[in-house]
């Protein structure tokens, strides 16, 4: 497989990931998931994992995996890779995943003494790609194994950080979230 479709299958597969977290930052707030509770003192999870941003969150990737299913036949012949479709089970494990990421990454933050919004350098960039890549392995296995060979997941854990970066740089420079990370 050459670079370009190594990249393009990676991105493509990863979008209804990669969408969720930008849903919750600009549909999030409301009740918190721990709903205040604490543990030893610390916030389980914090003010900024709540019930709203995590819905609107797999619904935004879930719907994005519909829409990129129905454009897939087109968007292969524009781009002249042989570009992959969700099963039903991936679309909901994508995104769920994602969010199941960040929601975990913020667990740790708050066990290890960060504050929210607090930087959480290499977690940050990867919680939602961990999880969304073992959800979706959990959901379909040989689909998993078809689209993801070894070469698209390198492709995947070196460019996530580096969007992941910019889309915070860029949302942060438009007002969208409180810190550039
Ligand atoms: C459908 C909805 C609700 C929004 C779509 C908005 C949009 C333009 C999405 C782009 C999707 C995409 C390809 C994102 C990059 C991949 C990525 C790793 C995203 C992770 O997002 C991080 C998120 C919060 O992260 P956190 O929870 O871990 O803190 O980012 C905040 C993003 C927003 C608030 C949404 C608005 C986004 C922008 C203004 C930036 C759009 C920028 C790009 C598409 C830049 C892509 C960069 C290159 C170099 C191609
Ligand atoms: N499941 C989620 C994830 C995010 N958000 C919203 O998106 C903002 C930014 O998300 P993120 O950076 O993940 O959260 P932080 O506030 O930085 O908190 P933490 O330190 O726990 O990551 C949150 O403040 C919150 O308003 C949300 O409502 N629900
Ligand atoms: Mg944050």
């Amino acid at each position: 497989m050459g670079v370009f479709e190594t990249v393009a299958i990676a991105l493509w597969a990863m979008l209804p990931a990669y969408v969720p977290n930008n849903a919750a930052v600009l549909a999030g707030g409301g009740r918190p998931i721990d709903g205040g509770r604490t543990w030893n003192g610390r916030r389980i999870l914090g003010d900024g994992k709540t019930w709203r941003g995590t819905a609107m969150g797999i619904l935004a990737g879930a719907l994005l995996g519909v829409a990129l299913n129905a454009v897939e036949a087109s968007a292969s012949d524009l781009l002249g890779v042989a570009l992959p479709t969700f099963p039903a089970a991936v679309l909901l494990a994508l995104p769920a995943g994602a969010m199941l990421g960040d929601i975990a990454a913020s667990f740790l933050k708050r066990r290890t003494g960060r504050q929210r919004g607090a930087a959480f350098p290499g977690v940050d960039q990867l919680d939602f790609v961990v999880f969304a890549l073992l959800l979706a392995f959990l959901a379909a296995p040989d689909w998993f194994g078809e689209v993801f060979t070894l070469s698209v997941l390198v492709v995947v854990v070196v460019v996530t950080p580096l969007l992941h970066l910019v889309t915070n740089a860029i949302a942060y420079a438009l007002g969208l979230k409180d810190e550039p990370w």
